[in-house]
């Protein structure tokens, strides 16, 4: 018997993919609203030191069909498709959901490459997706996070037990891992986000499971908006916890992102490591998840829970 078809619809923020893209891509990100001259040529100058464009469209892509394999190859009750959706650049998520409706799919699982649930990111997306769906009639059954997983926890502490291994005991003792994700405006916490408590419970997880003695968390990438923003940023951090604590290694866990792009190849590998190179510490980044294998299997397990429990 032919196996029943099921969309997978795969959400992420997207990405230029050449230069002409950059400006249209903030436009959308503003809400509809031309960013200034400087502004822009400001994301371009960051493109361009992270060599023009960003990895992460290759990336998710290569995401996307991995888990769509490893779904394929893990069970047999469903054929899985995967659709690329993303959030602020072709092929959008409402472009994504009118094609699985195109190909005759009338079920869908979704999940959002991104650990945490919060109204601005994951919320969106998802909403996104269900008012596209109920135009075609389509039901999705919405994954919202999944930051707790253990293997998301494992492919982490792996990297950052590697990094701490290599120190000498006397590194070591003066080492401190620094968890951070993306901030987000203040304002999100008024109306209980779990966002900053989701960042906090990984960081928890992650020590844990590392066994790291000393660690911080932090906020990092935040936009250029007067409005106040989740605190405090890594950078500020870096020099603040090498002047109070004594700290002179600086590991970095961006926990809050699945994958290299400008966020983590700029924000973290440029911006700290000047930091770091400014007040003579060391710097150091575990590799991002990216199609690792554990990484992907993770991301299978989620999607199948999230089906089973439908059933
Ligand atoms: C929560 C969150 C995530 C993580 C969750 C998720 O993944 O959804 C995330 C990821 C990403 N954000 C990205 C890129 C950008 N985000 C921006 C601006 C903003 N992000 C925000 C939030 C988030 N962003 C917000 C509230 C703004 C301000 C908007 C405003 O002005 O109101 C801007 C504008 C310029 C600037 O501020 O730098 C850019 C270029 C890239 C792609 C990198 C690449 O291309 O390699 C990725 C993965
Ligand atoms: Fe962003």
């Amino acid at each position: 018997m032919e196996k029943k078809k099921l969309g997978l619809l795969v959400m992420a923020y997207g990405t230029p993919t050449k230069e002409e893209e950059i400006e249209p891509y903030y436009t959308h990100i503003r809400h509809g609203r031309k960013p200034e001259a400087d502004a822009l040529q400001d994301l371009k100058d960051r493109y361009k030191a992270i060599g023009g464009v960003s990895p992460l469209a290759k990336i998710t892509e290569q995401q996307a069909s991995a888990l769509e394999a490893q779904l394929n190859e893990v069970q047999d009750d469903y054929e899985y498709k995967a659709y690329i959706g993303l959030k602020h650049i072709a092929p959008f998520i409402e472009d994504a959901v009118a094609e699985m409706a195109n190909d005759g799919v009338t079920e869908a699982v979704s999940i959002v490459l991104a650990p945490h649930y919060s109204t601005f990111s994951v919320k969106s997306y998802n909403d996104r997706a269900a008012n596209e769906a109920a135009k075609h009639g389509i039901t999705i059954e919405a994954v919202e996070s999944w930051y707790t997983e253990p293997g998301f926890i494992k492919f982490w502490a792996d990297g950052v037990k590697e990094i701490f291994g290599n120190m000498s005991e006397a590194e070591r003792d003066k080492a401190v891992l620094i968890v951070s994700a993306h901030s987000l405006p203040e304002k999100i916490l008024q109306n209980g986000d779990p966002y900053p408590n989701q960042l906090k419970e990984t960081a928890e997880l992650l020590v844990e499971a590392s066994g790291v003695k000393h660690y911080a968390l932090g906020w990092q990438s935040e936009g250029n908006t007067p409005d106040p923003w989740l605190g405090p940023d890594v950078q500020d951090l870096t020099r603040e916890l090498y002047d109070r604590e004594g700290f002179r290694s600086f590991v970095y866990a961006p926990v809050g992102f699945v994958a290299d792009h400008l966020e983590v190849l700029f924000d973290n590998d440029y911006e700290c490591k000047v930091v770091c190179d400014e007040i003579g510490a060391k710097y150091y980044r575990p590799e991002m998840p990216n199609v690792a294998p554990l990484f992907i299997e993770t991301l299978a397990n989620v999607v199948l829970k999230k089906v089973k429990s439908e059933v």
